[in-house]
């Protein structure tokens, strides 16, 4: 039985992995010649990076750093923690920070500041999902997989109350479950 949380599905398994595959390849061309280091922000785009990571065809590294601001609720209270930094220093190399959404924009601004100030030779963002109409700040996003409507979404990595991240697709939670969420 399909758990009653779960509204419609957003973005089948199969455009997700199709997509994927694109931005793969497109960053492939961007950095040939070059090196980059993947860094995925947990714990959502996990999922995102592990499928993106296996369609380059450049040398990659990949590091993790976590950060939370939404708790368990579905609207970001503003303030950005570290909970797990990078493992080494990122001075002079390539670097594209994988996420898995950005929706007000909150969570990346702290992250680009932060990244920005250890000095990368270049510094993007590839984010899979994007929600437009809640941006709170305007930011750079080089590659980008789908726009979402104003929904809060789970699946392939997004979490509500880190259930969910599980599903191979992307789903919009019923009403009810925001409301019983926020
Ligand atoms: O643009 P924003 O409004 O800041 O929202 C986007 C961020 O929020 C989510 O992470 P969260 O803080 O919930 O942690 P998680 O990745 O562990 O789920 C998501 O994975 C992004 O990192
Ligand atoms: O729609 C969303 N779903 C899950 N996590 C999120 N973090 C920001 N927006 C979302
Ligand atoms: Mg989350």
């Amino acid at each position: 039985m399909r758990d009653p949380n779960i509204g419609e599905i957003l973005i089948q398994s199969d455009d997700l992995q199709r997509r994927v595959a694109d931005i793969g390849a497109e960053i492939s061309r961007d950095y040939e010649g070059r090196e980059i280091l993947l860094v995925c922000v947990l714990k959502g785009a996990v999922l995102f990076v592990a499928d993106l990571m296996r369609e380059l065809t450049i040398p990659c590294q990949v590091d993790f750093m976590a950060v939370s601001s939404y708790g368990s609720a579905t609207r970001s209270s503003g303030v950005v923690r570290i909970l797990k930094d990078l493992d080494k220093p990122i001075e002079g190399q390539h670097v594209l920070i994988v996420e898995d959404i950005i929706d007000s924009g909150l969570t990346l601004q702290y992250l680009l500041r932060n990244l920005r100030s250890r000095n990368p030779a270049s510094l993007e963002v590839c984010s899979l999902l994007t929600k437009p109409s809640r941006r709170e700040v305007d930011l750079p996003i080089r590659y980008t997989g789908f726009e979402l409507p104003d929904r809060y979404a789970v699946g392939y990595g997004l979490d509500l109350a880190q259930r969910y991240r599980n599903l191979p697709y992307v789903a919009a939670l019923t009403a009810a479950a925001v409301a019983a969420a926020d």
